[in-house]
């Protein structure tokens, strides 16, 4: 479903990325982790299409979106859930989710029912400014506006960051059910040991801008040494 061939990103002339090989099937939960600063939001954006790699290709569903603007991206299926979530906080829940609704080519209203049925309380709080509601529900509101552009692959960049403990628990199987109802592919960025190892079917490392190495399930199961990992 998505691949990505030798990619070379900079920011300037400053090199973050380099030769980045990814292969990712379809209905796969994959994970990228590593310390902070190593270059896993670069590489999320560089999936989406606002970063564009000096080096490399990106092919997705069979084509090659190397040169395509993160928009056609996401109109080709790809579902972005941003670092820190970016939902627009003076706008409603409702029309948070129409932004994107917008982005499918269907448009269809039960897009936007689905979204509702699966996160009752985005339901329930359809008129509440998003800007007035805690990390977790922003979260739900950030991946049902996703969920509204009708993904084939959702790309998630740190969906646990700032948000309570006890609703971790709730994002996480949130996703996993995503993938496993919707049928949808997962690539995700995290940090909380708890979500990779929760969520991920394997893992990519990154350290210094490369991928350093990957993780099955099994060696996911080996608490210590994937905690060694994430260590600054
Ligand atoms: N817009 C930018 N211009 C220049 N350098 C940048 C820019 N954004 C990020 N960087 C640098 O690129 C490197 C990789 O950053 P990136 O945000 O991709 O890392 P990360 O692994 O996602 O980190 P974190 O876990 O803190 O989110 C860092 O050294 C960062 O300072």
């Amino acid at each position: 479903m998505l691949a990505m061939d030798g990619v070379h990103v900079s920011y300037g002339n400053t090199p973050i990325l380099r030769d980045i090989d990814i292969d990712i099937d379809d209905g796969e939960t994959v994970g990228i982790m590593g310390r902070n600063g190593v270059g896993k939001t670069t590489l999320m954006k560089t999936v989406i299409g606002l970063l564009t790699p000096d080096e490399g290709t990106i092919r997705y569903a069979g084509e090659d979106v190397t040169d395509l603007s993160a928009d056609r991206r996401a109109r080709l299926g790809m579902g972005y859930i941003p670092q820190g979530r970016d939902v627009f906080p003076d706008l409603t829940v409702e029309q948070n989710i129409s932004m994107g609704l917008s982005i499918s080519e269907h448009k269809s209203e039960k897009l936007v029912d689905d979204v509702y049925d699966y996160f009752p309380r985005l339901a329930e709080r359809r008129g509440q400014k998003a800007g007035t509601m805690s990390g977790g529900e922003q979260q739900m509101l950030a991946i049902g506006r996703a969920l509204a552009g009708n993904p084939d692959l959702l790309l998630l960049d740190e969906p646990s960051e700032g948000i309570q403990p006890s609703i971790v628990q709730q994002i996480t199987d949130d996703i996993a059910n995503i993938n496993e109802e919707f049928g949808v592919t997962v690539l995700f960025v995290e940090q909380n040991l708890q979500v990779i190892r929760e969520l991920s079917e394997r893992c990519y490392v990154v350290d210094g801008g490369r991928i350093e190495t990957e993780l099955d399930a099994e060696d996911l199961e080996d608490v210590d040494a994937v905690a060694d990992y994430l260590a600054v």
